[in-house]
């Protein structure tokens, strides 16, 4: 038994163990989550002696850093680059476990104490009705541990519309694109020399996946013969196009933001990170008529101790756009008719939790294949090991298919004002092709399977939505999972599903060009029982499909979103201050005012430079890279 455990054990889909393939199958996940959680209990246990034994008295820093996902490695890891500034980065699970630096291992590791499972709040226009599952990172690494590793920067449009809403031309395309050369070390030659673009100078590894499964060749060659352009490389000059992309991989392996910008900064004396601390709420102090002034963090360290830490010079909450946000609201940061109903004494009335955004896609419309294109035996398994261990590549170093993908623009999307100015760019559409594994006798073990599949689906994402959900507090239990709405699909002129079922009408068009090379469009209705009786592919069936096999992206974002001063719906200021208080930012997807033309541990980075160095300097300290 665990003694830390985020989740119960996860159950396996009905009839997985019937055959002898699934039997094996779910005999080597266990084995794997296993071998994860009892190196996690073993740190736990170290961190609850320390706790015990160590730290008598509360720590005082220059800076206290909440959660150590995408942002929060990056920030402490920069924060502390001058010996003269103490740093302490709070994490509230383990450290990032070895295996997840194999990309097949992915679905697995995920099974592990590394994640939690929340579920969003039902509503009638998506995740049929029920609320969507959502895998909420808590690890060392967060995100950047567990994604799919697709590394997206997004459109220059994105942060040109940033920097008009913020007022800050600091996040226009133009200095973004400095802060993303800064972020990456990439590992293609001939990308790499195209310096308008790209850098070999930053700590974080962008490369190619060491394997593409034959499968995703034939969906390049069926959207080629659709007369969709190939791009290759989606973080230039535009994304448009369908792609093969890079991903934060090196040799093969899985980088993520603990092990590019973290681990080597985790000798510093004057870096101490605490793994199995969970902060509780923001400490403030108030003098006079002055604004409140956060001072540290309250905390429930491994042994169950709650402690303080304080903060000399500033809190930097980077626990995600789920949690940075409770965290806020349980310190007082909110809208007064929530704080007053938990009685939560309010410091500063905020909009924080609302205008939530993500990317939903449906998991409705798929394609089979079999041998000789897909082959999920255990003799092709064994030897995928063999060569992942002697080579590091082979299947096992790719996961779930995401690494090819289309980025779109469809009619929905508004023209530019009389076809003037350059030709629009940025895509509002999204096509991904994550893969699945069915069994002979018909079982699904896993939502979703990274190492071999035989099963691939059509998988669009609108990436501009106008529906937007909320984060807010859980009457009955404040301190736990918050209460997350999606609000996919809810958009007052059904903007959102429309964009989606044209990507769903584009799948069902290229029925006949995939079959021909051996991929075929699977119309069990299993699949969408929900529609069945609705004639397959017609705009009815699809709208239904969308609604009802609702998924998420993961891109959860703009719950502490950025603007300027005088905004309403902002949290905080263009140099992510939250507003109202002083010595508090938050740095993490959270402040994305709108989420970005694609998948978001780029544009989480690329944050949390800026911040840093907005940090450093707005505090006279040196950069020191
Ligand atoms: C399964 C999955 C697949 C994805 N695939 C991709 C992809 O292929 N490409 C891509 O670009 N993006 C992908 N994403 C999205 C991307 O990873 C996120 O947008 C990014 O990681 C967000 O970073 P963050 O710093 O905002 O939050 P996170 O990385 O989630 O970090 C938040 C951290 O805070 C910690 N924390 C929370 N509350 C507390 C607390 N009270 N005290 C202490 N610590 C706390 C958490 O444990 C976590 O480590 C995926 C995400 C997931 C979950």
């Amino acid at each position: 038994m665990s003694s830390f455990t985020v989740h119960p054990a996860l159950p396996y889909g009905a009839g997985c163990a019937d055959s002898s393939f699934g039997a094996t199958y779910i005999t080597f996940v266990n084995v794997l989550t296993s071998v994860i959680n009892a190196r996690l209990d073993r740190e736990h246990q170290r961190r609850v002696q320390e706790a015990r034994n160590g730290h008598q008295k509360d720590e005082e820093v220059d800076f206290v850093v909440v959660g150590g996902g995408s942002a929060g490695c990056v920030l402490a890891a920069r924060l502390s680059q001058d010996p003269g500034v103490k740093v302490l980065l709070l994490e509230r699970g383990g450290t990032e476990p070895v295996q997840a630096r194999v990309p097949a291992y992915l679905g697995y590791v995920l099974r592990a104490n590394v994640a939690e499972y929340l579920k969003s709040r039902p509503d009638p226009h998506s995740c049929n009705g029920t609320g969507c599952a959502l895998t909420v990172p808590y690890v060392l690494g967060g995100g950047s541990s567990l994604n799919g590793m697709m590394f997206i920067r997004g459109s220059s449009v994105d942060f040109d519309q940033w920097a008009e809403v913020t007022g800050d031309e600091g996040w226009n395309s133009t200095n973004v694109l400095a802060l993303y050369k800064r972020v990456e070390d990439n590992q293609d030659a001939a990308i790499s020399m195209d310096e308008e673009y790209h850098s070999r100078a930053g700590p974080q590894p962008v490369g190619w996946m060491a394997y593409r499964h034959p499968s995703l060749q034939v969906l390049a060659e069926a959207m080629e013969a659709a007369g969709v352009p190939f791009r290759l490389d989606v973080n230039g000059e535009s994304q448009l196009g369908h792609s093969f992309v890079q991903t934060s991989t090196k040799g093969g392996e899985r980088w993520s933001t603990y092990r590019s910008y973290l681990q080597p900064a985790l000798g510093r004396p004057n870096l101490r990170v605490e793994t199995f601390a969970k902060a509780k709420r923001v400490v403030f102090e108030q003098r006079d008529k002055a604004a409140p002034r956060a001072v540290g963090v309250e905390y429930t360290d491994a042994a169950g101790q709650v402690r303080v830490a304080r903060a000399k010079r500033e809190v930097v909450l980077s626990a995600g756009a789920i949690h940075s946000p409770q965290l806020l609201l349980l310190s007082g940061i909110g809208q007064a008719d929530q704080l007053q109903e938990l009685n939560v004494t309010q410091l500063v009335e905020l909009p924080v939790g609302e205008g939530l955004q993500d990317h939903p896609r449906p998991t409705g419309l798929e394609f089979a294949c079999g041998p000789p294109l897909c082959v999920v035996d255990w003799v092709s398994r064994r030897r995928d090991l063999a060569q992942y261990r002697r080579a590091r590549d082979g299947p096992l170093a790719e996961a779930l298919g995401l690494q090819y993908s289309a980025f779109l623009r469809t009619e929905l999307q508004p023209a530019p004002p009389n076809g003037t100015g350059p030709p629009a760019k940025q895509p509002d559409l999204q096509l991904l092709f994550p893969a699945t594994l069915e069994l002979d006798n018909g079982a699904r073990c896993l939502d979703s399977e990274p190492w071999r599949w035989n099963r691939i689906q059509w998988a669009p994402a609108v990436l501009h939505p106008r529906s937007r959900g909320r984060v807010s507090l859980n009457a009955s239990d404040p301190e736990g999972p918050p209460v997350v709405e999606l609000g996919y699909f809810t958009d007052q002129d059904g903007h959102d599903l429309a964009v989606v079922v044209e990507g769903l009408k584009m799948g069902v068009a290229q029925q006949d060009r995939l079959a021909e090379h051996g991929l075929k469009l699977n119309k069990d209705p299993r699949l969408s029982p929900t529609c069945s009786q609705l004639e397959f592919g017609s705009d009815e069936h699809l709208r239904c499909v969308a609604r009802t096999t609702t998924y998420t992206l993961w891109h959860w974002t703009s719950t502490c979103r950025m603007g300027r001063e005088a905004d309403p719906a902002a949290v905080v200021d263009p140099k992510l201050r939250v507003k109202g208080v002083q010595g508090l930012r938050v740095v993490d997807a959270s402040v994305m005012p709108y989420v970005t033309s694609g998948n978001t541990n780029a544009p989480t980075i690329m944050v949390a430079e800026r911040a840093a160095t907005l940090i450093l300097s707005d505090h006279g300290l040196p950069r020191g890279d």
